[in-house]
């Protein structure tokens, strides 16, 4: 039999399917040589009821074959910048670098970061993702400055319309410099308190980064807050993460660390990363990839072929047990000139960049499994009971996923298949035409 998964029945079976043996918990068999296993999934309204080898499920209802296509859970996006997504046209990286992104941005906002302005984009973003597959997502907020209070007021009410459909959480972010100035980070740290934040701040090399850290770590050792910042970014001499693990161990910080980008830790010396490394798994810090924006930022110079490609360590961080990620970042802004919020991509590009291939191995749970469990959302696995928000791709293997651009995925949410076309960027026209004075 066949149905229309736009308007579905109320019960019925996905396969066989495959999906990655690391994303079905429950699953006790062999996987084939990419890691995936071959199942029946029993869809029952908006849930999974039942997950067993393929050709189990005779009798729960009606059959989807999908010709054993690939399955994902619903994907979880953690480290993205939504206040400032979608910018690109009237505010360009005039040199691709990560100074002429700071400038360009710290203009923009000036200019333009109304809460209508940040509202529509946002909204926008958030559709993007949604088109995707993306059930839950983090953003960081600009959040130094008069702007910083209708950002936060944004992020509230889009918290709460997009309730059910994406699940939000939100990291203030602000120069770690700034983080020592009183008028600074007393409203920072309120509006991060008020609104149920993490708090943030991004890293670079200056004299201030330990007593910004400690900073940090006072205010979140007082207020029970998780910290999630942006380490060795900018400079490849930075050695913030190694800062960072040792500040937690000695403070037996308690509290969710993630670390964002690590760039620098990929220049460094063998004995150098063994140390770190063990550091940052004994200090139990979690670390998230941003490859898209880092291989678009790092090392650019004018006519010059970037060496430094800006991915960190992942597999030497994923064998010692540190929970690792990847994620979206900037998205057309002046951090990043592209991006539409869609998890495949970002695995397809971290795949090839950072060889997660040969073997896949649990690769797939770096943009489900793993940051849904950092988030502490109820996403990112396949599981009886869990939501029925899967995306559906026409690729047999991983090998043909990742080979072609991500053309005919279906994306089922609470067992229904959502409309995969993302907004037309011309909805964002009225609020790209430039101010005569940029
Ligand atoms: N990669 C980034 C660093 C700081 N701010 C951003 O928006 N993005």
């Amino acid at each position: 039999m066949t149905f229309d998964l736009k308007a579905p029945p109320a019960a019925y079976i996905l396969g066989p399917v495959r999906a990655p043996a690391c994303l079905v918990p429950s699953f006790a068999g062999t996987a084939d040589a990419e890691g995936l296993v071959a199942l029946d999934i029993a869809v029952e309204g908006a849930r999974l009821a039942r997950l067993a080898p393929a050709g189990a499920l005779v009798e729960a209802g009606p059959r989807l074959g999908l010709s054993g296509g690939l399955v994902l859970p619903g994907l979880v996006d953690i480290h993205t910048h939504l206040d400032k997504g979608f910018i690109w046209k009237r505010a360009p990286n005039p040199d691709g670098s990560f100074d002429g992104a700071v400038n360009a941005v710290n203009a923009d906002r000036a200019a333009h970061w109304t809460e209508e302005d940040i509202s529509r984009r946002f909204d926008f973003g958030l559709r993007c993702a949604y088109a995707h597959g993306t059930v839950a997502i983090r953003t960081h907020l600009d959040s130094e400055g008069p702007r910083a209070a209708g950002a936060w007021r944004v992020f509230a009410r889009m918290r709460e319309a997009w309730r059910g459909r994406i699940d939000l959480q939100a990291v203030g972010l602000i120069a770690i410099d700034r983080v020592l100035d009183d008028s600074a980070f007393t409203p920072f740290l309120d509006l991060v308190r008020t609104h149920g934040g993490r708090l943030g701040a991004y890293t670079y090399l200056t004299p201030n980064l330990e007593a910004g850290l400690a900073r940090l770590f006072d205010a979140a050792e007082r207020f029970g807050l998780g910290l999630d910042l942006h380490v060795d970014e900018r400079d490849r001499e930075g050695r913030g993460l190694d800062l960072l693990a040792r500040m937690t161990l000695e403070r037996r910080f308690e509290g969710p660390i993630l670390a964002g980008h690590c760039c620098a830790l990929a220049v460094k010396g063998e004995d150098e990363i063994d140390r770190t490394l063990d550091l940052v798994a004994q200090a139990g810090i979690a670390v998230v990839s941003l490859p898209m924006c880092n291989l678009y930022l790092q090392d650019r110079q004018s006519g010059r072929t970037p060496r430094w490609r800006g991915v960190t360590l992942l597999q030497e961080m994923r064998a010692r047990g540190i929970p690792v990620m990847v994620a979206s970042d900037n998205t057309r802004d002046p951090f990043y000139a592209y991006g539409d919020l869609d998890l495949a991509e970002v695995y397809r590009e971290a795949a090839r960049i950072a060889h997660l291939d040969h073997p896949h191995g649990d690769g797939p749970a770096l943009i489900s499994r793993a940051p849904a469990a950092h988030m502490g959302v109820e996403a990112g696995t396949l599981a009886e009971g869990s939501p029925a928000d899967l995306s559906l791709f026409p690729a047999r293997s991983l090998n043909e996923w990742l080979a072609r651009p991500l053309a005919g995925r279906t994306v089922l949410r609470a067992g229904r298949a959502i409309d995969t076309m993302p907004p037309d960027y011309a909805e964002l026209d009225d609020l790209m035409e430039r101010p005569r004075d940029l």
